[in-house]
């Protein structure tokens, strides 16, 4: 059940159609019960903004006659209306004008007098999000309306016609008809008068303007070399159109260096912006991420070098434009790399608070993870790579290359403090009886530590300690987070900051290398990521422990991570926890010896490293994945298919058309 707040008559493409605003019935909200539900008796023109529930508000288009025109969708959530704009145009002689009884008359015989081309029709006025700029453009429209009367009257004095000029409202939105894919289409839209016009005009902006969360003000920071120099382009060519279509003014800061946009960050005035965006890779992402946690942590006193911290959620939102190389944030945030749709999710206010670990060493604070720590095979691959930058990209695979015929393998412990949130998850857990006792790292239980009585460790008990360990060890959860996402979105009620010795377990082995991941790391080398099922939001992080075997097992491995990771956890030689926090102490007498340590694409250093995770302690702008959408939209897929574009104009042009 709806109600319908406004509603008139109107023509796109010479199709009539009524266009109504309706607001869907909501019983917690309900402030509307006295508007009608029938359109045809809706008499009211100016809307009150009383009546405007932002999220349940839409337009809706009900064509009038049989002819239905594809282009107009049947309705448009307010959420996705992005601009309204109202055009004052010269006729052309295809389109249809009104006479004073509302009747199309033919102008065929104008256009062929008229000197001004219809190319030449001007704007009159450009969006606005505030309803007074709204009130204050009006006369403007009027003043360029009359001089265009006065022309036009005098070519048609002799026509003895009507005045000529006709305003329309023009709309742009997001088309969300692909739930992974958002793009931005326009309409049209002429009404029978010009009062009218600037009815509908007043109310869709007034509409506009009770859409709080969007940004308004936004610090963009680009990276002129992110994603092989690609970044700008993207950036001035795709999206910055886009934003200033929709009246969001961005200042943006193109960097000179490393470090800038995270320095300028923390020691800048922020309080102009509704959120800052990085234009680039991960790398980008990460120094936003460590400017404004570092930054609230500093103004709130907080020791960000004390292991057990709790950091402070920031004010402030990032939005990342995908420019990069690799684009794992992007990827798991919105399910592909579009610089497009991700713009578009900025600038609806789309709100996915993620969660992000701390990771400290014996001396302090090291680094925030938003994507991925690895010690061992992915840690080396950035130490060996970083030798290799005169490479360029191809440095990557062939330090990968180098790294798998090492094969090498690091002795060390591993202490674990499994997630209690799990256990009202759908899990299936993990025989440990089946551990080959061969394999090289054994879960030792008896090494618990704060092992719980010896005495109540009584396999006749139900819930033995050693029984509620095994039942938190997760072998893989099913369930991907997506959107609204409801594993994300449990309160705790208790505190998930105290660890439960219970939780905790040590664990020692070889290992060819350990990965903490708080991202699937999606990317165009892995189509579902290492860690598929790992969730953004819900305070916990995936440990994948690869234990040391032939080099055959080793590639399965990396096979079926780029394949396929929700299969990973069949392999012998992996396994996989759902961790609060984790403690990697690598043991060897010598330092060469050692694996090296990356986090988020970064070396970092240290004897022991605690990585410790908070809950939703950022908030970006984003909407989280329609998983069940990725298989058809997958960006890895259609990436490939572009490449034959030259072979296909078709295709090309859609691509093109999508890039605009
Ligand atoms: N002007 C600059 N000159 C040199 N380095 C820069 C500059 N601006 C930013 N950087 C650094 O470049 C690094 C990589 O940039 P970015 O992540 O944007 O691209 P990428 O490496 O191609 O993508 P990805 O991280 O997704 O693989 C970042 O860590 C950032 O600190």
């Amino acid at each position: 059940m709806s109600s319908t707040i406004y509603s008139t008559k109107c023509y796109i493409k010479n199709n009539p159609y009524q266009l109504s605003i309706r607001v869907d019935s909501d019983d917690a909200n309900s402030t509307n019960n006295s508007l009608t539900t029938d359109v045809l008796e809706v008499k009211f023109t100016d809307i009150s903004l009383d009546n405007i529930i932002p999220s349940i508000t839409r337009l809706c288009f009900e064509p009038i006659n049989e002819k239905k025109d594809t282009i107009v969708p049947e309705e448009i959530s307010l959420n996705h209306l992005l601009s309204v704009q109202q055009l004052t145009k010269a006729p052309n002689k295809n389109k249809r004008n009104f006479n004073d009884n509302n009747e199309p008359i033919d102008r065929n015989i104008m256009v062929t007098t008229m000197n001004e081309p219809s190319k030449q029709a001007s704007c009159a006025t450009l969006n606005t999000l505030a309803s007074e700029n709204t009130i204050q453009q009006t006369p403007k429209i009027r003043r360029l309306g009359s001089r265009r009367r006065f022309f036009f009257n005098q070519s048609y004095i002799d026509g003895e016609t009507d005045p000529i000029y006709k305003t329309v409202i023009k709309i742009r939105y997001v088309d969300v008809s692909n739930l992974v894919r958002w793009s931005v289409k326009k309409l049209e839209i002429e009404v029978e008068t010009e009062d009218i016009t600037n009815e509908l005009y007043f109310n869709l902006n007034l509409c506009l303007s009770t859409l709080e969360q969007r940004p308004h003000k936004l610090l963009a920071f680009v990276n002129p070399f992110g994603g092989k120099g690609k970044a700008k382009v993207v950036f001035e060519k795709s999206v910055l159109p886009i934003f200033n279509a929709a009246n969001i003014a961005v200042t943006t800061i193109h960097t000179e260096r490393a470090n800038q946009a995270k320095e300028y960050i923390m020691s800048e005035d922020l309080n102009d912006y509704d959120g800052i965006v990085c234009v680039g890779g991960d790398g980008m992402f990460a120094e936003l991420c460590h400017g404004l946690l570092l930054r609230t942590s500093l103004e709130a006193n907080v020791d960000i070098d004390d292991p057990e911290v709790n950091i402070i959620r920031p004010n402030l939102k990032i939005g990342i434009i995908p420019a990069g190389s690799t684009d794992a944030v992007a990827f798991g945030t919105t399910g592909l790399n579009d610089p497009v749709t991700s713009a578009l999710q900025i600038i609806v206010g789309e709100t996915l608070s993620i969660d992000i670990a701390t990771v400290h060493n014996e001396k302090g604070f090291v680094s925030f993870m938003a994507v991925m720590l690895a010690y061992g095979f992915f840690g080396d691959i950035i130490q060996q790579s970083d030798k290799w930058r005169f490479l360029g990209p191809l440095r990557y695979d062939l330090a990968g290359f180098f790294q798998f015929i090492r094969n090498r393998s690091y002795n060390s412990e591993v202490t674990i403090t499994l997630s209690d949130a799990d256990l009202s998850r759908t899990t299936t857990t993990k025989n440990h009886s089946d551990v080959d006792s061969e394999s090289p790292v054994l879960p030792d239980f008896h090494h618990l530590l704060n092992n719980a009585d010896p005495k109540t460790n009584n396999t006749n008990q139900k819930e033995t300690p050693l029984k509620i360990l095994e039942n938190k060890i997760l072998e893989a959860k099913t369930r991907f987070c997506r959107k609204n996402c409801e594993t994300c979105a449990i309160v705790h009620t208790h505190d998930t900051t105290s660890i439960d010795p219970l939780s905790t377990i040590k664990l020692e082995g070889r290992y060819t290398t350990i990965n903490c991941l708080n991202m699937p790391g999606r990317c165009a080398k892995s189509k579902f990521g290492m860690s598929p099922y790992v969730h953004l939001g819900d305070g916990t992080f995936d440990l994948i422990l690869v234990k040391r075997s032939w080099r055959t097992g080793f590639l399965r491995f990396l096979w079926q991570v780029a394949k396929d990771g929700r299969l990973i956890n069949d392999l012998p030689n992996v396994e996989h926890y759902c961790a609060r926090e984790v403690f990697i102490r690598p043991k060897c007498e010598h330092r060469k010896a050692l694996g090296n340590l990356s986090c988020d694409g970064e070396l970092i250093s240290g004897d022991e490293i605690k990585i410790r995770i908070h809950r939703q302690v950022l908030n970006i702008f984003a909407s989280g994945i329609q998983f069940d959408k990725i298989e058809e939209n997958n960006p890895i897929e259609n990436s490939k298919k572009r490449k034959c574009c030259p072979l296909f104009p078709k295709r090309r042009r859609e691509h093109q058309q999508e890039a605009t």
